[in-house]
């Protein structure tokens, strides 16, 4: 069944069951309610990536119903899972993989505070040094676009090519995180709701103080390179290194009318619209 080497199965074993447990993360800090949040993982050492099927109940998540795609985002048939549809954000996901090869986790999540200032098309201000230790500035806005193919992709894309954050807002719909890998965007979808409330609170009672600029800097800088310890992926890695403009590719979104397009076919609401 296996068309990939010894070596590529276990980090895609890995990926399966990292990007499967991650998702307890999501309801755990309250950034999602029913199935409004996916986690996705690249497989290490392989044009593939592992996503979560599509508005199936974060209990029923398991290594072995995750989904495999390539960077296409087109499934790969015949490997666990691939009978059922992959995440309605897999085109996104997959435009994020191939345009930022550092990239190698990507989160969505509605998380209320996040949301809201993405509602609102406003950028978070950097006003808080866990921010511009996180994020090194402001939580930049990226452009309102539709669901399901990869314009959420190019979104993302473009607005973090070149910033420091690893988080978007992407206009009226929500925060997308990149990381490192999947549990580095996880924090990173974590900490951006945590300062999306915090500087929400912050505002209703008076006027926000910026912080210096060079400040931000030499905080960010000192987070990223010192903070921790030396093996954490943050200062070993690539995450929360400011990416820079990487070639674009064409996008290619999963073939619409494959049975593998986002939502699970045998759903009681398709039933219900097919017979309207
Ligand atoms: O934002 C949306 C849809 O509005 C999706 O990301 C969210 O509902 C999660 O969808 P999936 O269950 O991953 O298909």
């Amino acid at each position: 069944m296996s068309t990939y080497g010894p070596q590529v199965e276990v980090a895609i074993a890995r990926v399966r069951a990292d990007v499967a447990k991650l998702h307890a993360e999501l309801t755990r800090y309250g950034l999602v309610v029913w199935t409004g949040g996916n986690v996705s993982g690249r497989v290490p050492g392989a044009d593939l990536f592992v996503i979560k099927p599509s508005g199936v109940s974060y209990d029923e998540l398991a290594p072995e119903n995750m989904i495999l795609c390539d960077l296409d985002g087109v499934v790969i048939e015949g490997t666990p899972g691939a009978d059922r549809s992959p995440s309605s954000d897999t085109a996104a996901h997959a435009y994020v993989y191939r345009n930022m090869p550092e990239v190698g986790g990507v989160v969505h999540t509605h998380s209320t505070f996040a949301t809201a200032w993405a509602a609102r098309g406003e950028e978070i201000p950097c006003v808080i040094t866990a921010m511009a230790d996180e994020f090194g500035g402001p939580i930049p806005v990226g452009p309102f676009a539709i669901i399901g193919d990869d314009s959420i992709g190019r979104g993302i894309v473009e607005t973090l090519s070149g910033h420091r954050s690893r988080a978007v807002l992407m206009r009226n719909h929500g925060p997308f995180t990149i990381g490192s890998s999947a549990k580095d965007a996880v924090k990173a979808a974590v900490m951006v709701e945590d300062v999306a409330r915090t500087v929400h609170l912050a505002r209703e009672a008076g006027p926000l103080v910026p912080i210096p600029q060079d400040a931000i800097d030499r905080l960010y800088d000192r987070y990223q390179n010192v903070y921790g310890q030396a093996s954490d992926a943050r200062r070993s890695g690539t995450a929360g290194k400011p990416a820079g403009r990487r070639p674009k590719t064409t996008g290619k979104a999963p073939d619409g009318a494959s049975p593998k397009t986002p939502g699970q076919a045998p759903d009681a609401r398709r039933k219900v619209a097919d017979r309207r």
